[in-house]
C-alpha cells in the first residue's frame, strides 16, 4: 500500500508503507566498541568541533562546499559504525549524518530499510548507540547531525532526548516524519541544549510552507531533490537547480541537498547548481553494509568517500 504523508515536515513525501522486519522487543545489547582499535588520545577534538551552521560559514570562506555522508547507525554493527565514523571523518566530510535504525522507516528506501532491518536485528537500541558515540564523536574533527524519526525521540521524552544526545557530543537533528506544525516543543528543546534541528523541504512543497520551513530551519535547510523515498537514482533532477534558487531568493542559511545522490558525477552537478552542501545516503550505506566482511566494507567506504569528495570544490 503506497500512502501520501502530507504533513511531514518536509511538506509532501509520497511514502510506501513498506513492511520490515520489527522486533518487537531488542534483545539486551552490549556495545561492541573495541577502545584498542582508537587512535590514541591525541586527536581529541570536543571542544573545537564546530557546530553544523559554523561549518556551513567555515566552508562558505573557503568557498568550499560541504560533502554529508549518511550511514545508518549498528549495520553491520555499532563496532564497525564506530570505525566507519572515523574513516568518514578522516576522508574530509564536513558533517556526518547517523542514522538511528527504526523499525518503520516511511521515508526510507530499500538499501535503507535493510539497513536499519540488519542493524535492529543486531540488537542496536538508542542506548547504545549514544555509549558508542560518548566514545568516538569526540574523536571527530566534523560535527554529527542524528537522524531519527519521531518515534524513539518521543519515547524517551523530547526534553530527556536533547540533553542525552547533546552530552554525547551530537551537534544536529534531523526528524523526517515531524510536521512543520508540530516542531515547537523539538524545536525549543533543540536551541536549549544547542542543537540544531535540520528542517525539510521537498520539490512539491508550497512556497509559503518552504518559506515557513526555512525560517524554522537551524544548522541548515534539507533540500530533497525528488518525491519519493531515498536511494539511488539514475539523475539528479534538473528541477534541483531552480528549486535552489527559490530557496535562495528568501533565505542566506544554507542549503543542503540529498536523495538520489550516488555518484561524482552528480555531487559535481549538484554543487555546481549552488547548493552549500551535498548528501550522499544509500549509497554510502550500500558500499558499507553490503560488503563480505566489515572491514572490505570500511575499505570500500574510504575509496568511495574520498572519489565523492574529490570532486567537489
Ligand atoms: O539515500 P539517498 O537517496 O542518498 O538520500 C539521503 C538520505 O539517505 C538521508 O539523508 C536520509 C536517510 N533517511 C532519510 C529519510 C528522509 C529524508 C532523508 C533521509
Amino acid at each position: 500500500m503506497a500512502i501520501s504523508l502530507k504533513s511531514t515536515a518536509a511538506g509532501l513525501f509520497q511514502l510506501k508503507n513498506h513492511n520490515t522486519h520489527s522486533p518487537s522487543r531488542f534483545p539486551s545489547f552490549k556495545p561492541l566498541v573495541s577502545t584498542k582499535r582508537f587512535t590514541p588520545m591525541a586527536a581529541l577534538a570536543t571542544s573545537q568541533t564546530l557546530g553544523i551552521s559554523e561549518t556551513f560559514s567555515k566552508l562558505k570562506n573557503q568557498g568550499k562546499v560541504a560533502f554529508i555522508p549518511y550511514i545508518t547507525a549498528g549495520d553491520p554493527d555499532l563496532s564497525t559504525t564506530a570505525e566507519a565514523l572515523k574513516v568518514l571523518d578522516s576522508c574530509g566530510s564536513d558533517i556526518i549524518e547517523l542514522g538511528v535504525p527504526y523499525s518503520d522507516p516511511l521515508a526510507d528506501g530499500p538499501v535503507i530499510q535493510a539497513a536499519a532491518t540488519r542493524s535492529l536485528a543486531r540488537g542496536t537500541n538508542l542506548n547504545a548507540i549514544l555509549s558508542m558515540l560518548k566514545e568516538v564523536a569526540p574523536r571527530l574533527s566534523c560535527p554529527i547531525a542524528l537522524f531519527a524519526y519521531y518515534n524513539p525521540i518521543l519515547k524517551r521524552g523530547v526534553e530527556k532526548f536533547m540533553s542525552t544526545i547533546r552530552d554525547v557530543g551530537i551537534q544536529g537533528l534531523v526528524v523526517p516524519d515531524v510536521p512543520l506544525e508540530e516542531t515547537e516543543l523539538l524545536s525549543r528543546e533543540a536551541l536549549k541544549n544547542k542543537i540544531e534541528l535540520v528542517m525539510l523541504t521537498t520539490p512539491t512543497t508550497p512556497t509559503d510552507r518552504m518559506k515557513a520551513i526555512v525560517e524554522a530551519a537551524e544548522g541548515f535547510v534539507y533540500l530533497v531533490s525528488s518525491v519519493g523515498v531515498t536511494g539511488a537514482r539514475a539523475s539528479v533532477s534538473d528541477r534541483v537547480q531552480t528549486l535552489l534558487a527559490e530557496i535562495k531568493e528568501v533565505t542566506t542559511k544554507p542549503v543542503a541537498v540529498g536523495f538520489g545522490i550516488s555518484k561524482p558525477e552528480h555531487v559535481k552537478q549538484v554543487a555546481g547548481w549552488g547548493a552549500d552542501g551535498v548528501i550522499v545516503g544509500s549509497a554510502m550505506v550500500k558500499v558499507l553494509g553490503e560488503a563480505k566482511s566489515p572491514d572490505e566494507g570500511l575499505k570500500a567506504l574510504e575509496t568511495f568517500t574520498k572519489s565523492l569528495k574529490s570532486v567537489l570544490p
